[in-house]
């Protein structure tokens, strides 16, 4: 195919494959589109055009070209554009994800960041998470003395929503000890995976009525019906112990929202509206729950291939922590080992590797390429990740290449963005990082971890799904000899 750049309407637009009529260039993306996107990258170049359905998107696959959007000209690429299961869950574009860049977003920036994503707030946080850490672990424990294989996707994923459920309402979303058996548990997957499902008329506006053919519409109403009753029974029942009792010394983002409303905060400078603060929840929920769980089952997929590497982490520790039983906040400041750990999971593993979609807000230019105004702008960190020339062996996990380097989370270094850069960095990273690493040193801590009866290093299945964040397809499944 040629590279020469496409012309369309007088615009030089960057180069890419010749779109077919209708579907455009849609069916170049498989079930994986970081896959996809980063193959067409290694043929048509770092920054390329496509045509999904109708809309015209832009893919960044260097670092530099990273920087210019993230970076150099943030403020023309940092909106959102809008989509059909975005704007339903979001109330209509009411949170932060999914809001276009407004004044509204700025502001709930602003106050999240002051209120629900501060430093302060992930530490009031940590009894939480170190509970919960103790509670999964003694689930292991008590299985794998019965006999049981360890569902270790699961089990992941029922401790960060009992964790994001205790952040938000102050409470577990399932019985002691258990996961799987609460309606919400349901419900909540059931929302995951809608939001990062695919709607036809996302690509073909004029098509919108495939999508109620497909019953794609109806399952969004009912699910997006049932969230919203749940978090409208909350925030009554919370309204009323506010009015009965005065605000509580511990709270949570319920309480942190209502009081705003309640006590008309003075440093808010606005009121949010009933739909504000369930869009909000929607965020911490679904921002929260898949990214923290896929990156702990990731980065375990890991070290289960890489012996060397499972044992360093182990001795650190085991180490660290003593014969204290568990592993507790105090204890993560020694962990260097296990942070270049999770760095590198995160490098290979990124659980949004196209970050956020973002929107082109006025006409601009990349590298003497147009890039028109409402263009839809992906940026491929998959591609980056994995770029020989910032990263040595790219696809050999090795977390030491963290060591003796400045390479942090906050998105200074454009190679390394598993949580953006600029603008629409994401706002929860401390918060995930908080729970992600207290988890993870805990599994490390009380268990030795081997595969099921037969299974070698090799046959470590790393097959991915694409959805909110990407999973690994198969559960990972995991014997666990129990050493607390
Ligand atoms: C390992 C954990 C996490 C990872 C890897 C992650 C990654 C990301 C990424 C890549 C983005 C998009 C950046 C962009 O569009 O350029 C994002 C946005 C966001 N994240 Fe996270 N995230 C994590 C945890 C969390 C948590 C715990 C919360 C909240 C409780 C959260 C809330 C959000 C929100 C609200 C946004 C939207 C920001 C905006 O559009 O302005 N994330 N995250």
């Amino acid at each position: 195919a040629p590279l020469s750049r496409s012309k369309s309407r007088g615009y030089s637009l960057p180069p890419g494959p010749p779109p077919l009529p209708i579907v455009g260039n849609l069916l170049k993306l498989s079930r994986l589109p970081h896959i996809s996107l980063l193959r067409l990258s290694q043929h048509y170049g770092s920054l390329i055009h496509l045509k999904l359905g109708h809309v015209p998107t832009v893919i960044a696959s260097s670092k530099e070209a990273a920087t210019e959007i993230l970076k150099t000209q943030d403020l023309f690429f940092c909106s959102r554009p809008q989509t059909i299961s975005g704007s339903k869950f979001s109330y209509g574009g009411l949170d932060i994800a999914f809001s276009p860049f407004n004044d509204h977003w700025k502001q709930l920036r602003k106050f999240t960041n002051a209120e629900i994503f501060s430093t302060a707030r992930v530490q009031s946080f940590r009894s939480i998470r170190e509970e919960e850490a103790g509670i999964l672990m003694n689930t292991i424990k008590r299985d794998s003395a019965n006999g049981k294989l360890i569902n270790l996707s699961e089990m992941a994923l029922c401790l960060f929503n009992n964790i994001t459920f205790r952040e938000v309402f102050g409470k577990r979303i399932s019985a002691d000890g258990e996961c799987g058996s609460s309606p919400h548990h349901d419900m909540v997957m059931e929302v995951v995976a809608l939001m990062g499902g695919f709607n036809v008329s996302d690509f073909f506006p004029s098509f919108g009525w495939v999508d109620f053919l497909t019953g794609n519409r109806l399952k969004l109403r009912r699910s997006f019906r049932q969230m919203d009753a749940l978090f409208e029974k909350e925030i009554e029942e919370r309204l009323k112990t506010i009015h009965s009792h005065g605000r509580s010394q511990h709270q949570d983002f319920l309480d942190v929202l209502l009081l705003c409303q309640v006590e008309r905060d003075p440093n808010l400078g606005f009121l949010l509206s009933r739909d504000e603060i369930k869009a909000l929840l929607v965020d911490m929920f679904f921002g929260g729950t898949a990214t923290t769980a896929v990156t702990v089952v990731w980065g375990m997929t890991e070290l289960m291939r890489n012996k060397s590497t499972m044992k360093k982490a182990q001795r650190e520790v085991r180490q660290a922590a003593g014969d204290k039983g568990r592993v507790e906040e105090d204890d993560l400041k020694h962990l260097h080992y296990l942070k270049m750990v999770i760095k590198e999971t995160l490098r290979l593993h990124p659980a949004s590797p196209l970050l956020g979609p973002h929107e082109c807000l006025k006409d601009t230019q990349i590298n003497g390429f147009d890039i028109p105004a409402k263009t839809r702008v992906i940026v491929n960190f998959t591609a980056v990740g994995r770029d020989p020339r910032w990263w040595e062996e790219p696809e050999i996990f090795k977390p030491e290449r963290f060591e003796n380097n400045s390479i942090g989370y906050k998105g200074n270094h454009l190679e390394f963005i598993p949580f953006g850069s600029g603008r629409r960095t994401c706002p929860g990273m401390a918060l995930g990082l908080a729970s992600v690493e207290i988890a993870f040193a805990n599994l490390l801590y009380s268990f030795d971890w081997s595969l099921p009866e037969g299974m070698e290093e090799e046959d470590v299945d790393m097959g991915e799904h694409f959805g909110i964040s990407v999973s690994k397809k198969r559960p990972l499944i995991l014997m666990a000899d129990s050493k607390i």
